[in-house]
């Protein structure tokens, strides 16, 4: 496998999830579980647990795993090797993404190579396919699922085929989706679906359009189709512990999503149009409270559409001019700064949960004219499925987030204030932009099997073990931020000091849609 080749492979994997050590009830006070954490004695992590592994290592590993029916090669197993089977896209096709003419955004294309860059964006031998540790990578969690793997082998079977996408039950199939608005719920929409342009760990993204095409409510939408875990397949008993344990998690993280997607509303965030079936919005227990028997009912939430990707696909084309790359960073400030203001903190900050409206060529013309562009917000902060509702001076225990943007303080089971915990993601994220790699990656320079390369990201997030490459002799004022975000806890940045930060704070006025 040519190290392009191991490129591309790495892009199908989605990024890993965190485990998830217990999920409280929307809007159960996590502080009072806190107090018998403290009584007991506080989970200590010694460097040594860390040393050589993975997210696995960590206290209650969970593990649930994107495996779309839907989509020919996401099992780790048969794509892990030579020869594997393919899609029918061929792997070269993914050399349009750094054409501006082409048509990058057709999402499905994108879908097969969706990169889950494991090091620096750039290719490098040591992303060698079949290792442990690249099949470790693709461990999600599922929240609260209390299940270790120790080998490969336990890791190549827990992977196998452990999520389904149940059938739409909406009227009018063949791709047609009836779905009734958030804020009207007597308007009932019918879309129909175009194409994939998304895949996460639990939920498949595909692009509708009106059936109706004088319908002018809305135009192009991306529904959010969610994937249950196999655990909860017809063939398991839903009178099972384990299936009603399982049942409880996934409706407290639908629910919270839902809860907290309805609630929001600023323009550098996604919003939640319509969805198919209103008892996720209207009912706490949108699953348990109905007869099973057949299956479980699809959730097809309605959003809106972000025709330029995920930030993660746009910054792997390492071709951001710098002003974009400072417009983005500001408008998720701006998403941030009003979660932490409302008591929302989000806990799943990455390049991939930050969507862009525009495809780049339009931005790019959009910054010609540059009146239209101060006018539109660019930037849609995505996926609050581990989001949370706090009080003012609450720490969160849930041990959750996805591996490269965790904090060390959520790394070390300790209580954490998540607003701070989101801060530190922030901080990845423009390091990220900068630097066209992640912080915690092995540096480009480490020699393989040399203890750089080998102690994993975990270990060096535990130790603040980042450094400048590419902006080394820079005095860029976006240094500082990074800086004092990947910092410890009691010197970190807060979202206001981000927002004070000249490299923020200077654009904030030029921008039209928030004035
Ligand atoms: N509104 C949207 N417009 C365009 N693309 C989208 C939209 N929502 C999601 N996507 C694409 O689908 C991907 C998965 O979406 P999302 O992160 O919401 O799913 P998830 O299952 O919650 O993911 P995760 O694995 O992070 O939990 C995103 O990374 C993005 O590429």
């Amino acid at each position: 496998m040519s190290d392009r080749d191991a490129y591309l492979y790495q892009k199908s994997i989605p990024a890993p999830k965190l485990a998830q050590a217990e999920f409280p009830e929307v809007g159960a006070k996590e502080n009072t579980e806190n107090g018998k954490l403290f009584a007991s004695t506080p989970p200590k992590l010694t460097i040594q647990q860390f040393m050589g592994g993975d997210m696995s290592m960590l206290p209650t590993p969970l593990v649930y795993t994107p495996s779309s029916p839907n989509m020919a090669t996401r099992s780790p197993v048969e794509s892990s090797f030579p020869g594997a089977p393919t899609s029918a896209r061929s792997k070269k096709d993914y050399g349009m993404l750094n054409s501006p003419t082409a048509e990058m955004f057709n999402r499905s294309h994108i879908l097969e190579d969706k990169q889950r860059i494991l090091s620096e964006y750039a290719p490098h031998s040591a992303l060698a396919p079949a290792t442990a540790s690249s099949l470790s990578q693709r461990i999600a969690s599922l929240p609260g699922e209390d299940r270790k793997l120790d080998t490969l082998e336990e890791v190549l079977e827990s992977t196998a085929n452990e999520t389904y996408t149940p059938e739409s039950l909406s009227p009018g199939t063949d791709g047609v989706l009836t779905a009734y608005a958030i804020k009207d719920s007597s308007k009932a929409l019918k879309l129909r679906k175009m194409e994939q342009i998304g895949v996460g760990n639990f939920s498949d993204v595909y692009l509708y359009e009106p059936v109706d095409l004088n319908e002018t409510s809305v135009s192009k939408v991306a529904v959010k189709c969610v994937k249950y875990p196999e655990a909860l397949t017809l063939s398991s008993s839903p009178k099972s512990p384990r299936y009603r344990e399982v049942l409880s998690r996934v409706e407290r993280s639908l629910t919270r999503e839902i809860e907290a997607l309805v609630g929001i509303s600023h323009p550098c965030i996604i919003e939640l149009l319509a969805i198919n079936d209103l008892t996720f919005v209207n009912s706490k227990r949108p699953l348990s409270s109905r007869d099973l028997t057949h299956g479980l009912p699809p959730c097809e939430m309605v959003m809106s559409y972000c025709a330029g990707g995920d930030l993660f696909e746009l910054a792997s084309q390492n071709v951001l001019p710098k002003w974009l790359l400072r417009r983005i960073f500001t408008e998720l400030v701006l998403a941030i700064k009003y979660l932490h203001e409302n008591l929302i903190v989000h806990r799943d900050l990455k390049l991939e949960n930050v969507l862009i409206k525009y495809p780049l060529e339009t931005l790019l013309e959009m910054h010609e004219s540059e009146k239209s562009l101060a006018s539109h917000h660019i930037v849609e902060l995505a996926d609050f499925g581990l989001c949370r509702r706090i009080e003012p001076e609450e720490m969160c225990t849930t041990r959750c987030g996805s591996e490269d943007y965790v904090s060390p303080e959520i790394l070390m089971g300790v209580p954490y204030d998540g607003r701070l915990s989101d801060t530190w993601a922030l901080g990845v994220i423009l390091y990220a932009l900068l630097e066209e790699r992640l912080p915690f990656d092995p540096l480009p320079t480490a020699v393989p099997g040399k203890r750089q390369r080998r102690s994993s990201v975990a270990h060096r997030i535990s130790r603040f073990e980042w450094r400048w490459l590419k902006l080394a002799d820079s005095d860029s004022p976006a240094k500082q931020i990074v800086a004092s975000c990947l910092n410890r806890k009691n010197q970190r940045f807060d979202i206001q000091k981000i927002y004070e930060n000249p490299y923020v704070h200077e654009i904030v006025p030029t921008l039209k849609f928030i004035q």
